[in-house]
Protein backbone atom coordinates (compact mmCIF):
# COMPACT_ATOMS: atom_id res chain seq x y z
CA UNK A 1 0.00 0.00 0.00
CA UNK A 2 1.45 3.23 -0.68
CA UNK A 3 1.24 5.69 1.93
CA UNK A 4 0.89 9.24 1.69
CA UNK A 5 3.61 11.44 3.58
CA UNK A 6 2.10 13.25 6.52
CA UNK A 7 2.99 16.68 7.40
CA UNK A 8 4.66 17.13 9.91
CA UNK A 9 3.44 19.53 13.20
CA UNK A 10 4.75 20.87 15.99
CA UNK A 11 2.66 22.43 18.41
CA UNK A 12 2.87 25.55 20.33
CA UNK A 13 0.67 25.56 22.95
CA UNK A 14 -0.74 27.04 26.43
CA UNK A 15 -3.38 24.42 27.00
CA UNK A 16 -5.70 25.74 27.75
CA UNK A 17 -9.41 24.07 26.85
CA UNK A 18 -9.50 25.25 23.42
CA UNK A 19 -6.26 23.93 23.30
CA UNK A 20 -6.61 20.86 24.53
CA UNK A 21 -9.33 20.01 21.67
CA UNK A 22 -6.93 21.22 19.29
CA UNK A 23 -4.07 18.84 20.42
CA UNK A 24 -6.67 16.01 20.35
CA UNK A 25 -7.59 17.15 16.70
CA UNK A 26 -4.06 16.71 15.57
CA UNK A 27 -3.74 13.26 17.16
CA UNK A 28 -7.00 11.91 15.29
CA UNK A 29 -6.23 13.55 11.69
CA UNK A 30 -4.58 11.08 9.42
CA UNK A 31 -2.85 13.93 7.58
CA UNK A 32 -0.79 14.85 10.41
CA UNK A 33 2.09 13.70 11.99
CA UNK A 34 2.84 15.58 15.68
CA UNK A 35 6.34 15.57 16.39
CA UNK A 36 6.43 17.53 19.01
CA UNK A 37 4.70 20.12 21.54
CA UNK A 38 6.57 23.38 23.02
CA UNK A 39 4.71 25.10 26.03
CA UNK A 40 4.32 28.64 26.60
CA UNK A 41 2.30 30.95 29.17
CA UNK A 42 -0.84 32.23 27.99
CA UNK A 43 -3.89 30.66 29.43
CA UNK A 44 -1.99 29.41 32.21
CA UNK A 45 1.70 29.51 33.25
CA UNK A 46 4.42 27.96 31.36
CA UNK A 47 5.30 25.11 34.03
CA UNK A 48 1.27 24.82 33.70
CA UNK A 49 1.32 24.22 30.22
CA UNK A 50 3.82 21.85 30.10
CA UNK A 51 2.72 19.92 32.85
CA UNK A 52 -1.11 20.08 30.90
CA UNK A 53 0.47 19.36 27.62
CA UNK A 54 1.91 16.14 29.33
CA UNK A 55 -1.07 15.48 30.79
CA UNK A 56 -3.01 14.97 27.85
CA UNK A 57 -0.48 13.61 25.71
CA UNK A 58 -0.98 10.58 28.52
CA UNK A 59 -4.31 11.05 27.91
CA UNK A 60 -4.09 10.47 24.68
CA UNK A 61 -1.75 7.36 25.16
CA UNK A 62 0.55 9.01 22.96
CA UNK A 63 3.60 9.91 25.35
CA UNK A 64 6.25 9.16 22.91
CA UNK A 65 5.91 12.66 21.52
CA UNK A 66 8.36 14.90 23.11
CA UNK A 67 7.50 17.98 24.59
CA UNK A 68 9.66 20.97 25.43
CA UNK A 69 9.23 23.62 27.82
CA UNK A 70 9.14 27.22 26.47
CA UNK A 71 9.60 30.76 27.78
CA UNK A 72 8.89 31.81 31.21
CA UNK A 73 8.86 35.63 30.04
CA UNK A 74 8.13 37.48 26.85
CA UNK A 75 10.44 38.31 24.54
CA UNK A 76 11.69 41.46 26.09
CA UNK A 77 12.05 39.52 29.16
CA UNK A 78 8.66 40.95 30.51
CA UNK A 79 7.64 38.89 33.42
CA UNK A 80 4.41 40.60 33.78
CA UNK A 81 2.38 38.21 32.04
CA UNK A 82 -1.55 38.43 31.20
CA UNK A 83 -2.59 35.21 32.07
CA UNK A 84 -6.13 34.02 30.95
CA UNK A 85 -7.51 31.54 33.73
CA UNK A 86 -10.39 33.30 33.74
CA UNK A 87 -10.89 31.30 30.71
CA UNK A 88 -9.56 28.14 31.14
CA UNK A 89 -10.05 27.79 34.90
CA UNK A 90 -6.92 28.07 37.29
CA UNK A 91 -5.62 24.77 36.44
CA UNK A 92 -6.05 25.64 32.52
CA UNK A 93 -8.49 22.54 31.99
CA UNK A 94 -11.92 23.48 33.39
CA UNK A 95 -10.76 23.15 37.41
CA UNK A 96 -10.81 19.04 37.11
CA UNK A 97 -7.46 18.81 39.35
CA UNK A 98 -5.96 15.94 37.26
CA UNK A 99 -3.15 13.85 38.71
CA UNK A 100 0.30 15.23 37.50
CA UNK A 101 1.57 13.99 34.99
CA UNK A 102 4.37 11.04 34.60
CA UNK A 103 6.45 12.61 32.02
CA UNK A 104 8.75 15.04 31.65
CA UNK A 105 10.32 17.74 29.19
CA UNK A 106 12.95 16.86 26.82
CA UNK A 107 16.00 18.93 28.24
CA UNK A 108 15.83 20.97 24.87
CA UNK A 109 14.52 24.38 25.16
CA UNK A 110 11.34 24.74 22.85
CA UNK A 111 13.06 27.48 21.01
CA UNK A 112 16.18 25.12 20.10
CA UNK A 113 13.72 21.99 19.70
CA UNK A 114 11.99 24.31 17.01
CA UNK A 115 15.18 25.16 15.52
CA UNK A 116 16.35 22.19 15.40
CA UNK A 117 13.69 20.22 13.71
CA UNK A 118 13.27 22.77 11.31
CA UNK A 119 17.25 22.24 10.33
CA UNK A 120 16.42 18.22 10.37
CA UNK A 121 13.44 18.21 8.03
CA UNK A 122 13.83 21.38 6.17
CA UNK A 123 10.82 22.94 4.79
CA UNK A 124 8.63 20.11 5.81
CA UNK A 125 7.51 21.04 9.49
CA UNK A 126 4.36 23.56 10.15
CA UNK A 127 4.46 24.85 13.31
CA UNK A 128 1.26 25.17 14.40
CA UNK A 129 0.88 28.46 17.36
CA UNK A 130 -1.53 28.55 19.56
CA UNK A 131 -0.43 31.01 22.38
CA UNK A 132 1.48 34.27 22.40
CA UNK A 133 4.43 34.05 20.13
CA UNK A 134 7.73 33.78 22.19
CA UNK A 135 8.94 30.95 21.33
CA UNK A 136 9.23 31.06 17.63
CA UNK A 137 10.53 34.89 17.67
CA UNK A 138 12.95 33.53 19.90
CA UNK A 139 13.86 30.26 17.38
CA UNK A 140 13.65 33.25 15.01
CA UNK A 141 16.93 35.06 16.95
CA UNK A 142 18.69 31.75 17.43
CA UNK A 143 19.01 30.90 13.87
CA UNK A 144 18.78 33.05 11.28
CA UNK A 145 17.98 30.56 8.64
CA UNK A 146 15.38 29.56 11.02
CA UNK A 147 12.49 31.63 9.05
CA UNK A 148 13.59 29.90 5.74
CA UNK A 149 13.96 26.17 7.26
CA UNK A 150 10.35 26.09 8.73
CA UNK A 151 7.79 25.27 6.05
CA UNK A 152 4.62 26.87 7.34
CA UNK A 153 3.90 29.09 10.71
CA UNK A 154 0.28 29.16 11.52
CA UNK A 155 -0.44 31.06 14.12
CA UNK A 156 -3.80 31.57 15.96
CA UNK A 157 -3.59 35.28 16.73
CA UNK A 158 -5.03 38.90 15.67
CA UNK A 159 -7.83 40.77 14.47
CA UNK A 160 -8.24 41.97 11.72
CA UNK A 161 -10.40 44.93 11.00
CA UNK A 162 -12.39 43.89 13.87
CA UNK A 163 -12.37 44.25 17.54
CA UNK A 164 -10.17 41.91 19.78
CA UNK A 165 -10.97 39.73 22.74
CA UNK A 166 -8.25 41.32 25.44
CA UNK A 167 -10.21 44.85 24.60
CA UNK A 168 -11.70 46.45 21.51
CA UNK A 169 -7.82 46.53 20.10
CA UNK A 170 -6.20 43.36 20.53
CA UNK A 171 -6.43 39.94 20.87
CA UNK A 172 -5.16 37.28 23.12
CA UNK A 173 -2.41 35.76 22.03
CA UNK A 174 -0.80 38.71 19.93
CA UNK A 175 -1.57 41.12 23.35
CA UNK A 176 0.32 38.37 25.60
CA UNK A 177 3.80 39.14 23.54
CA UNK A 178 3.30 41.88 20.69
CA UNK A 179 6.67 41.96 20.00
CA UNK A 180 7.04 38.80 19.43
CA UNK A 181 4.78 39.07 17.14
CA UNK A 182 5.94 41.39 14.97
CA UNK A 183 9.18 39.90 14.79
CA UNK A 184 7.01 36.49 13.51
CA UNK A 185 4.99 38.23 11.06
CA UNK A 186 8.01 40.44 9.51
CA UNK A 187 10.64 37.70 9.52
CA UNK A 188 9.95 36.29 5.79
CA UNK A 189 8.80 32.86 7.21
CA UNK A 190 6.03 31.22 5.38
CA UNK A 191 2.94 32.45 7.95
CA UNK A 192 -0.72 31.95 8.09
CA UNK A 193 -2.43 34.25 10.51
CA UNK A 194 -5.80 32.80 11.76
CA UNK A 195 -7.48 35.55 13.51
CA UNK A 196 -10.40 36.19 15.49
CA UNK A 197 -12.12 37.27 12.30
CA UNK A 198 -12.18 34.09 11.42
CA UNK A 199 -12.77 31.54 14.49
CA UNK A 200 -15.66 34.09 15.49
CA UNK A 201 -17.49 32.00 13.20
CA UNK A 202 -16.94 28.85 14.04
CA UNK A 203 -19.14 27.95 17.41
CA UNK A 204 -19.32 24.44 18.77
CA UNK A 205 -23.08 24.82 20.14
CA UNK A 206 -24.46 23.66 23.48
CA UNK A 207 -26.32 20.93 20.99
CA UNK A 208 -22.70 19.87 19.60
CA UNK A 209 -21.61 19.63 23.53
CA UNK A 210 -24.91 17.85 23.91
CA UNK A 211 -23.62 14.69 20.69
CA UNK A 212 -20.22 14.89 22.61
CA UNK A 213 -21.94 13.97 25.92
CA UNK A 214 -23.55 11.25 23.90
CA UNK A 215 -20.21 9.86 22.20
CA UNK A 216 -18.01 7.10 23.18
CA UNK A 217 -15.36 8.40 21.36
CA UNK A 218 -11.93 8.80 22.01
CA UNK A 219 -12.10 11.87 23.84
CA UNK A 220 -15.61 12.85 24.26
CA UNK A 221 -16.02 12.37 27.72
CA UNK A 222 -12.59 13.62 28.68
CA UNK A 223 -13.54 16.93 26.94
CA UNK A 224 -17.40 17.33 28.29
CA UNK A 225 -15.65 17.53 31.60
CA UNK A 226 -13.40 20.23 31.17
CA UNK A 227 -15.68 22.24 28.55
CA UNK A 228 -17.96 23.80 31.32
CA UNK A 229 -16.05 26.49 32.15
CA UNK A 230 -15.56 27.25 29.02
CA UNK A 231 -18.84 27.62 27.82
CA UNK A 232 -19.49 29.58 31.22
CA UNK A 233 -17.07 32.22 30.65
CA UNK A 234 -18.42 32.50 26.89
CA UNK A 235 -22.56 32.96 28.24
CA UNK A 236 -21.54 35.49 30.66
CA UNK A 237 -18.43 37.31 28.73
CA UNK A 238 -20.35 37.27 25.23
CA UNK A 239 -23.83 36.03 25.61
CA UNK A 240 -23.58 32.85 23.95
CA UNK A 241 -25.13 29.27 24.08
CA UNK A 242 -21.57 28.04 22.54
CA UNK A 243 -17.77 28.37 22.32
CA UNK A 244 -15.65 29.93 19.65
CA UNK A 245 -13.16 27.05 18.29
CA UNK A 246 -10.17 28.73 18.08
CA UNK A 247 -7.77 26.75 18.43
CA UNK A 248 -9.00 23.54 16.75
CA UNK A 249 -10.12 26.20 13.73
CA UNK A 250 -6.58 27.00 13.33
CA UNK A 251 -5.32 23.65 13.94
CA UNK A 252 -7.38 22.74 10.55
CA UNK A 253 -5.83 25.22 8.87
CA UNK A 254 -2.91 23.33 9.23
CA UNK A 255 -4.88 19.96 8.66
CA UNK A 256 -6.97 20.81 5.78
CA UNK A 257 -5.54 24.09 4.27
CA UNK A 258 -8.45 24.18 1.84
CA UNK A 259 -11.69 25.35 4.28
CA UNK A 260 -9.66 28.55 4.30
CA UNK A 261 -9.35 31.44 1.89
CA UNK A 262 -6.74 34.03 2.79
CA UNK A 263 -5.06 37.65 1.76
CA UNK A 264 -1.26 38.25 1.41
CA UNK A 265 0.45 41.49 2.82
CA UNK A 266 2.16 43.01 5.51
CA UNK A 267 1.03 42.57 9.27
CA UNK A 268 2.53 45.05 11.69
CA UNK A 269 1.78 45.28 15.30
CA UNK A 270 1.51 47.93 17.55
CA UNK A 271 3.51 47.18 20.61
CA UNK A 272 2.41 49.86 23.56
CA UNK A 273 -0.28 52.39 23.99
CA UNK A 274 -3.88 51.63 24.68
CA UNK A 275 -4.07 49.77 21.20
CA UNK A 276 -0.82 47.38 21.87
CA UNK A 277 -1.30 44.04 20.26
CA UNK A 278 -3.14 45.94 17.52
CA UNK A 279 -2.64 43.80 14.42
CA UNK A 280 -2.74 45.98 10.98
CA UNK A 281 -2.67 44.80 7.29
CA UNK A 282 -1.45 46.88 4.33
CA UNK A 283 -4.48 45.65 2.27
CA UNK A 284 -2.33 47.13 -0.54
CA UNK A 285 -5.22 49.32 -2.15
CA UNK A 286 -3.28 52.17 -1.81
CA UNK A 287 0.52 53.29 -3.08
CA UNK A 288 1.46 55.27 -0.39
CA UNK A 289 4.12 58.17 -1.34
CA UNK A 290 6.24 58.08 1.94
CA UNK A 291 8.11 55.19 3.64
CA UNK A 292 5.81 53.59 5.99
CA UNK A 293 6.54 51.45 8.71
CA UNK A 294 4.95 48.22 6.64
CA UNK A 295 7.11 49.29 3.48
CA UNK A 296 9.59 46.57 1.85
CA UNK A 297 8.33 44.37 4.88
CA UNK A 298 7.84 40.43 4.10
CA UNK A 299 4.54 39.75 3.84
CA UNK A 300 2.15 37.33 5.42
CA UNK A 301 -0.98 35.46 4.46
CA UNK A 302 -4.20 36.44 6.24
CA UNK A 303 -6.96 34.33 6.77
CA UNK A 304 -10.37 35.87 5.77
CA UNK A 305 -12.78 33.24 5.09
CA UNK A 306 -13.90 29.73 6.31
CA UNK A 307 -15.82 26.90 5.85
CA UNK A 308 -17.47 27.38 9.46
CA UNK A 309 -19.50 24.11 9.29
CA UNK A 310 -17.53 21.89 7.69
CA UNK A 311 -14.75 23.11 10.21
CA UNK A 312 -17.84 22.70 13.29
CA UNK A 313 -18.35 18.81 11.54
CA UNK A 314 -14.33 17.59 11.17
CA UNK A 315 -13.90 18.96 14.79
CA UNK A 316 -16.65 16.82 16.35
CA UNK A 317 -16.14 13.70 13.77
CA UNK A 318 -12.41 13.39 14.92
CA UNK A 319 -13.07 14.11 18.52
CA UNK A 320 -15.97 11.29 19.11
CA UNK A 321 -14.13 9.01 16.21
CA UNK A 322 -13.10 6.10 18.06
O1 LIG B 1 -11.52 36.74 26.45
C1 LIG B 1 -10.44 36.17 26.35
N1 LIG B 1 -9.35 36.63 26.95
C2 LIG B 1 -8.17 35.99 26.86
N2 LIG B 1 -7.98 34.89 26.17
C3 LIG B 1 -9.02 34.37 25.54
C4 LIG B 1 -10.27 34.98 25.58
N3 LIG B 1 -11.10 34.24 24.86
C5 LIG B 1 -10.38 33.23 24.36
N4 LIG B 1 -9.12 33.31 24.78
C6 LIG B 1 -7.99 32.42 24.45
O2 LIG B 1 -7.12 33.15 23.61
C7 LIG B 1 -7.06 32.58 22.30
C8 LIG B 1 -7.85 33.39 21.32
O3 LIG B 1 -7.57 34.72 21.42
C9 LIG B 1 -7.58 31.18 22.45
O4 LIG B 1 -6.48 30.31 22.62
C10 LIG B 1 -8.44 31.21 23.67
O5 LIG B 1 -8.30 30.06 24.48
Amino acid sequence: MVETKRKKIIIDTDPGIDDAMAIFVALQSPEVEVIGITTIYGNVYTTLATRNALHLLEIAGRSDIPVAEGSRVTITKGTKLRIADFVHGADGLGNQNFPPPQGKPIEESAAAFLVAQANLYAGEVTVVALGPLTNIALAVQLEPAFSKNIGQIVVLGGAFAMNGNVNPAAEANVFGDPDAADIVFTSGADVLCVGLNVTHQVVLTDADRDKLAQSNGRFAQYLCKILDVYFSYHHDACNMNGVYLHDPTAMLAAVVPSLFTYTEGVVRVQTSGITKGLTVLDNRKKRFDEVTGWTDKPTVKVAVAVDAPEVVKLVMQRLTDP
